[in-house]
């Protein structure tokens, strides 16, 4: 039993390792100190991590799906749908939910304002659980209005499953809507792995854990 557990713990290692590995190759983590991104939130970063690159590769993908399989059997349980957030969420939600067979729904930002005037496209039905699928989370205020579209539409969700967490606040923000966050893998590892084999500075690893500690 304690071998096995043991095996489990490496191969969720290597599965985040190559990951972190897949974002650094694919160029998904920019870091630049002079002219800082903006975030959804309005607020600036010296570092983006753009998780959409990764659509670009069905091996990645597929390692994507089959980690979500991993988190949904053993962790969260029955899940009638996947619901993919506006819209770095969609490609996600539609990847594992076509490798494992099962049902999904988007969830738009807001309501569409004209055509149906809906906020969740596809088949949701009163009481159905729902994961909720998105690229990344910084400080989670963005998943509030999907959170709350699903929820007024009569799905149940108490998960949330992220590719990245940036660790800003987002797993206290969703806790406060009683929301459980699960994340493939998160800054505080990338940064690790990106120095390790030396994707990365010391300098620049040294500005970004400056900047989290501080944001
Ligand atoms: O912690 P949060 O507040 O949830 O912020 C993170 C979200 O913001 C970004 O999406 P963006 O709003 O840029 O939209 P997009 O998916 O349409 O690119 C990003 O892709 C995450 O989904
Ligand atoms: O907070 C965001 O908007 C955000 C951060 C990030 O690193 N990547 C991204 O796509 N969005």
């Amino acid at each position: 039993m304690k071998q096995l557990k043991k095996k489990n713990i490496k191969t969720v290692k290597k599965f985040k390792e190559s990951i972190e590995r897949a974002l650094w190759d694919a160029k998904a983590i920019q870091i630049n100190t002079e002219k800082q991104f903006t975030l959804a939130s309005g607020k600036l970063s010296p570092i983006y991590i753009d998780c959409r690159k990764l659509i670009s590769f069905p091996n990645v993908m597929d390692q994507i799906a089959a980690r979500a399989k991993e988190i949904i059997e053993k962790n969260i349980g029955n899940v009638d749908v996947l619901a993919g957030g506006e819209t770095a969420g969609i490609p996600f939600a539609a990847w594992i939910a076509a490798k494992l067979g099962m049902k999904m729904v988007y969830v738009r930002k807001g309501a569409k304002e004209y055509g149906t005037g809906k906020q969740i496209e596809g088949e949701l039905e009163n009481g159905d659980k729902v994961l909720l699928v998105e690229d990344l989370i910084t400080d989670g205020g963005s998943k509030i209005s999907f959170i709350e579209g699903v929820r007024n539409s009569g799905g149940r969700i108490n998960d949330c499953l992220v590719v990245f967490d940036r660790e800003q606040g987002g797993a206290q923000k969703l806790s406060e809507l009683k929301v459980k966050l699960w994340s493939l893998t998160n800054l505080s590892r990338t940064l690790e792995f990106g120095l390790r084999n030396k994707y990365i500075t010391q300098k620049e690893f040294d500005t970004v854990k400056q900047y989290i500690a501080n944001n």
